[in-house]
């Protein structure tokens, strides 16, 4: 991969590869300057060496600035700090302060939403990438803003700006939503995966156990981690050793470094598997939003199938059902127990299946699609490339439900059809919006 490939994909890996780029133009400079001394007057020399330098310095400050997601200038501004602070008021009594990470994506939207609502302080962080259309996660963070939810625009990568929003906040709790997702774009960017799902949830954790108080840590895992099991429904106590994908390896690779985290500096850790999540303010990269794209814009759907031509079929769980468990295992995280790097005793540490507990096919999805949008889709059945997809999904919630008083009661049905109105009313019958 070219350099410039990796800064457009990687916008706030810290730049080595560019700090050792400068050092390198610096030593190949002061060598030219050996050959060019010897054969120049002393004050030519003097001059053009001090306006290389200037240059030279100009350039390393502009290539290690581009370095990071945002110069830490803007988050220094007096008004910029106020605004954190102000998000992140608690208007109850024991209410949490939250620091909600991708706050303009799909979940996180709602959670700081329903947060927010019922009084918790929330500050949200989102790098607003072009994963999929970032207009659509702007129209997020003008919601979030018209409630009082502040989203500073950074990357969990950036371990600066992370230690400046401790700094100024004593969270409570991180809700780590920020992620690459989708199962089958890891084909393509497998790094995006790694960056955000690995390398980005050490950084959050390392500046959450450094945080004094130490928050407790709730984050989104994914039903993906069950990958080629067979045994049905899916319970936490199953084997998640066999994923589909590396996205699914990822957030394997999650559970096990929250553990790691949670073992060694104490920190509480609950981690969310997250069953097809869909709704309003969704993600248009996901089946049932893209199909919905198609069908109304009169264009073909691809319907994959599984092997002997059995019907692919998912656990799809309703957005405000996930919030209500996002809520319910914030309430209930208890304390962390660590700080100054040491832990005084062991926190608790939990993974929680949030599915709906009954599978529906991608075909059956489709008509209930149909039936909302009074349009007929133009099906494309293909049996299912070996791109990461799993058959089924099915989520066995009886942990959740004892633990957490998680309950899901939107089925389907419903949940499409408040899907359906909000897209309708969101990019209009004509679609003039991008998706
Ligand atoms: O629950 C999860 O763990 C995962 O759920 C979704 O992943 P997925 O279930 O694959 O959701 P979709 O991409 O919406 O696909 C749903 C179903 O439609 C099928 N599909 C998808 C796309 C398509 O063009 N055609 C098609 O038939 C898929 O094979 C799958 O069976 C999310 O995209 C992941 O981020 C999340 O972690």
């Amino acid at each position: 991969m070219r350099s410039s490939e990796v800064d457009y994909v990687f916008p706030s890996t810290p730049g080595k590869i560019k700090i050792e780029r400068a050092h390198k133009v610096n030593r190949q400079f002061h060598r030219c300057l050996g050959i060019f001394a010897s054969t120049s007057s002393t004050m030519f020399f003097w001059v053009l060496f001090v306006i290389v330098l200037t240059a030279s310095y100009i350039s390393f400050v502009n290539s290690g600035s581009r370095c990071f997601s945002s110069p830490a200038s803007v988050y220094d501004g007096v008004e910029w700090q106020k605004r954190v602070r102000t998000s992140a008021q608690i208007h109850r009594s024991n209410g949490l302060s939250v620091l909600v990470t991708g706050a303009a994506g799909f979940v996180g939207t709602h959670v700081s939403i329903a947060l927010k609502r019922r009084g918790d302080g929330v500050v949200g962080l989102d790098n607003f990438n072009n994963y999929y259309d970032p207009s659509l996660k702007k129209a997020r963070k003008a919601l979030l803003n018209s409630n009082g939810i502040f989203v500073v625009e950074g990357d969990i990568n950036d371990a600066r700006i992370l230690a400046k929003l401790f700094d100024i906040v004593a969270f409570t709790h991180v809700m780590h939503l920020a992620a690459q997702a989708g199962v089958r774009y890891a084909i393509q960017n497998p790094h995006s995966y790694v960056h955000s799902n690995i390398a980005g949830l050490v950084t959050l954790l390392e500046a959450s156990k450094s945080a004094d108080p130490q928050p407790a840590f709730v984050w989104a895992s994914s039903s993906s981690v069950y990958g080629l099991n067979t045994k049905v429904p899916f319970s936490e106590s199953d084997r998640t050793d066999r994923p589909a994908s590396l996205y699914a390896a990822t957030k394997k690779a999650g559970e096990e470094i929250t553990h790691t985290y949670n073992h060694i500096y104490g920190l509480s850790i609950t981690g969310l598997r997250f069953f097809t999540v869909y709704g309003p303010w969704g993600r248009p990269d996901m089946a049932y939003f893209s199909f919905t794209r198609n069908i109304l814009q009169g264009k073909p759907i691809t319907v994959y199938r599984g092997k002997n031509g059995v019907d692919l079929a998912r656990d799809f769980t309703y957005i405000d059902d996930i919030v209500k468990g996002c809520l319910g295992s914030l309430d209930t995280s208890g304390k962390s127990t660590g700080s100054g790097g040491k832990k005084r005793g062991s926190a608790p540490y939990r993974i929680f299946n949030l599915g709906n507990t009954s599978p529906v096919t991608v075909p059956t999805l489709v008509s209930i699609l149909e039936k909302h949008l009074k349009a007929e889709a133009k099906k494309n059945i293909v049996e299912m490339p070996g791109n990461g997809d799993v058959p089924f999904t099915h989520a066995n919630v009886s942990l959740a439900r004892k633990e957490i008083g998680y309950k899901p009661t939107t089925d389907l049905e419903t949940g499409l059809k408040k899907f359906v109105r909000w897209y309708l009313s969101y990019y209009g019958y004509n679609q003039d919006k991008p998706v």
